[in-house]
């Protein structure tokens, strides 16, 4: 089968209007986990909000608090102590996306989360990443849920354990070519799954329900090796809900997102840790804004 490469000439048009106030460019929320555990969503929260989403607030369990409040400034910081609060908070209009997985955990509590954000709104998109894929591994309820207006992000580890029998018939050796890919597999993903699949790795795959499949390859000019460090997923995951709050397509933040997150990594070079890349995107946005003008 044949994907479409993702290049900087179909990238969409990534200036914010001139007369717009902050909830036009969308509402994310970021679900943390407990007490020092809110690394990774913080990471995910500071790249939603640099990649544009016009305002996000992290929700953490009443007892990590304090710790988020000491780190976090321009990032609003709410708390969520369990499903009945995350559904609350998914009343308010203005939201536009919400993010969870990221060192969420991954008891019972956490799991009923999952199921809070996938009941939402329907016009309400959903990022899954991490801790909440596992629980879609486990409950064929929660994944039964899943919409078009999710958007998850497994590493392969992690996709194995959402689509073993895909994942199975990928890592076997081909009998007869043409062999069954990744891109085959991400393909397939969408469609049992009826979401939209970012396939990461040095090769990332993104594929929609209805079949849309395309590629971002982090080889020859982009390889970024450095991206392998702890803390870059989730700094993906936030990328892809960022420019979801800003109204882009599942796919299209999906595109863009992994296109940014390398770019990010490329304009950093050696050294890179998962902090560095939201710090990135004024450059990288910049150099590509200015190809439009
Ligand atoms: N700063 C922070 O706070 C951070 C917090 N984080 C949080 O930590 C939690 C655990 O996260 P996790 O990614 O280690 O997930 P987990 O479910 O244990 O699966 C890992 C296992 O899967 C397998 N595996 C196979 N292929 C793989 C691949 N390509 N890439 C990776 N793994 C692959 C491999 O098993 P193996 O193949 O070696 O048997 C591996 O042992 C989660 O809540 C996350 O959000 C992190 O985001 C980091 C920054
Ligand atoms: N060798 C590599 N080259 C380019 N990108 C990579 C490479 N290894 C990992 N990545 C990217 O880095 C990110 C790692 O995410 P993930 O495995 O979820 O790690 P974590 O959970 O620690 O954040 C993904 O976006 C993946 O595509």
């Amino acid at each position: 089968m044949t994907a479409r490469l993702i290049d900087p000439d179909w990238l969409p048009d990534l200036r914010k209007p001139r007369i717009a106030h902050k909830y036009s460019h969308g509402h994310a929320l970021i679900l943390s986990g407990g007490p020092g555990k809110g690394g990774a969503a913080r990471l995910a929260a500071r790249a939603a909000l640099r990649i544009g989403a016009g305002a996000v607030t992290l929700l953490c369990p009443p007892a990590a608090l304090a710790e988020n409040a000491a780190r976090l400034d321009a990032i609003m910081l709410d708390t969520c102590a369990h499903a009945a609060a995350l559904r609350e908070q998914l009343a308010d209009k203005r939201v536009r996306v919400v993010l969870l997985g990221p060192a969420l955990g991954l008891a019972q509590d956490q799991a009923d989360l999952v199921g809070a954000a996938l009941a939402g709104a329907s016009e309400c998109g959903v990022v899954l990443d991490a801790d909440a894929i596992t629980h879609l591994a486990r409950d064929p309820i929660l994944k039964a849920a899943l919409h078009t207006g999710c958007v998850l992000t497994p590493h392969a580890g992690e996709f194995a354990r959402l689509c073993p029998d895909i994942a199975a018939r990928l890592d076997a050796p081909a009998q007869a070519g043409p062999a069954y890919s990744k891109l085959d597999a991400t393909r397939d993903a969408a469609r049992a799954l009826g979401c939209t699949i970012v396939f990461k790795g040095p090769d990332t795959v993104i594929a929609t329900p209805d079949g849309q499949v395309a590629l971002h390859a982090a080889c020859y000019d982009r390889a970024a090796p450095w991206l392998a460090t702890a803390g870059s997923g989730d700094v993906l995951a936030g990328m892809i809900c960022g420019l979801l709050a800003r109204g882009y397509t599942p796919f299209d933040a999906a595109c863009w997102g992994a296109w940014l997150h390398a770019d990010c990594a490329l304009a950093f070079g050696p050294g890179l840790t998962a902090d560095d890349l939201p710090d990135m995107l004024p450059r990288v946005l910049a150099q590509l804004i200015a190809r439009l003008e």
